[in-house]
């Protein structure tokens, strides 16, 4: 049963805010392993890549088969049902035609004196991107990751997938097919992570790594930033329900119960402005659980992450959940508009009573590649801007550097960079 609180009681502050705190990441610190597995691979590359995945995936890989072939691409693409390929398309091509829209426009103006201004924007050469493999199997988090990517113009994508005890879900390999990765690794974890980053015998080295993953997956993508971009470390999910006296309570409560089944850290958060229906969704929580096969608890733990909060008023509410900064937030409400043009921190926003977040994780065509841990106040979801970089273009004519050239003599005299003063000097009265 996670917590119960009101924000008229005494003590909500205290409570709120421990709520906010709790460490949902696994309490094991990660980071001097992935330190030595980065070395590792970066030391011995191949040899270090099928050792390391071999220990920890039981993959059972040689250097020779690190990478999938074609023709195993081809038949696990074969494989796949009529039903889930036709699903896969779909939310391709949903996810696509949304990344179209996201895609910057290059501009070139000039302004008042002559200087010519433009913005530029070109995509990233090669990325490498992490697709999850460990517990369970994400052919939706390829196409968040792809797709994107292959919008933005990006020539070469690598994708990284694990393959414990060698086995792979077919609609992986057919998902990357459809995206158009261009090659798929059989490696997980902080190893794939150095191999992208560093190169190794099979794996050319990449410009950025991007994707979601466990805590070992995380650490590398710090660990390599700097010599890759990356995207964001992304932590355990998490949603934000908002909802007025119009919810549906057995629905709320199933988003809830949706978000937590993402495993260890998970948080659902219910926020209302109606006691009855915080009363009511607490109890559809626990009859849905009690339906869930007993195995299906991978979501131990979630109540201490996670809260039914009532408050006063929707604006209230609109406080709590620009200060959580949620991954998602779900509006259950009639008139979603209005608190929508309130909302400043959030990943994702779904809208009214018929968008459950779990459409946005297929088939909506927004991303799931979202910020957690708060870090919706200054990060956003994954998007084509991920996979360009923007250069600016300057260019003046003599009549245009002489009207700017007195500004910047000054301030090179004021920062003592005479060689910079001269270099603009040299250039006039001829
Ligand atoms: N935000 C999103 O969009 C999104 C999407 C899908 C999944 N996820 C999240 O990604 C995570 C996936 O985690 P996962 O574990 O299933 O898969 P994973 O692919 O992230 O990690 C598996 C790898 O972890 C490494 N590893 C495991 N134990 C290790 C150890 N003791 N020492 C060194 N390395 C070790 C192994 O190399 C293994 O290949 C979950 O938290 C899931 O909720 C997020
Ligand atoms: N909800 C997850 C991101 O928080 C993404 C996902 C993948 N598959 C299902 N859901
Ligand atoms: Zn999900």
């Amino acid at each position: 049963m996670p917590l119960r609180l009101d924000s008229r009681q005494a003590d909500f502050e205290t409570a709120f805010t421990a709520l906010l705190e709790s460490k949902r990441e696994a309490s094991v610190e990660v980071g001097d392993v992935v330190a030595g597995i980065i070395a590792d691979v970066r030391a011995r590359g191949d040899e270090a890549v099928v050792e390391l995945t071999n220990k920890f995936d039981k993959a059972g890989v040689t250097a020779s088969s690190l990478a999938f072939s074609q023709d195993e691409i081809d038949a696990a693409a074969a494989r796949v049902s009529p039903e889930v390929m036709a699903a896969l398309e779909t939310a391709h091509e949903r996810i696509k035609a949304h990344h179209e829209k996201q895609k910057p426009v290059d501009h070139v103006y000039q302004d008042a004196l002559g200087v010519t201004l433009g913005t530029r924007w070109t995509p990233i050469e090669a990325v490498g991107i992490y697709v999850p493999g460990g517990l369970a199997s994400y052919p939706s988090s390829v196409l968040m990751n792809a797709v994107p990517a292959k919008v933005a113009g990006v020539e070469r994508i690598a994708m990284a997938v694990p393959t414990p005890n060698g086995q792979y879900a077919a609609a992986i390999l057919a998902a990357a097919k459809i995206a158009g990765v261009s090659e798929i690794y059989r490696i997980g974890g902080a190893q794939a992570v150095a191999a992208l980053a560093y190169g190794t015998q099979t794996v050319a080295k990449v410009d950025k790594v991007v994707g979601p993953g466990n805590a070992y997956v995380a650490a590398a993508k710090r660990q390599v930033f700097g010599t890759v971009g990356i995207d964001m470390i992304a932590g355990p999910s998490e949603v934000l329900v908002i909802a007025d006296g119009s919810a549906n309570p057995a629905w709320v409560a199933a988003d809830l119960i949706a978000q937590t089944e993402h495993g260890a850290g998970a948080r659902a958060i219910l926020v209302t402005t109606e006691k009855g229906l915080a009363e009511v969704v607490a109890a559809e929580v626990e009859r849905q659980l009690a339906l869930l096969p007993k195995q299906d608890l991978a979501r131990e733990g979630w109540e201490e992450f996670s809260a039914i909060i009532t408050v006063a008023s929707l604006d209230e509410a609109v406080v709590l959940a620009n200060h959580i900064a949620s991954e998602h937030i779900e509006l259950a409400l009639d008139d979603p508009q209005q608190v929508l043009a309130m909302i400043r921190n959030a990943g994702a926003i779904f809208l009214g009573h018929h968008t459950p977040e779990a459409i946005g994780d297929y088939v909506g065509g927004s991303n799931h590649v979202l910020p957690t841990a708060r870090s919706a106040r200054f990060a956003s979801g994954l998007g084509v801007l991920d996979f360009v970089k923007r250069t600016s273009i300057l260019g003046c004519d003599p009549a245009s550097l002489a009207a700017l050239s007195q500004a910047a003599i000054t301030l090179s005299e004021v920062e003592e960079l005479d060689g910079h003063g001269r270099s603009i000097s040299i250039r006039l009265n001829r």
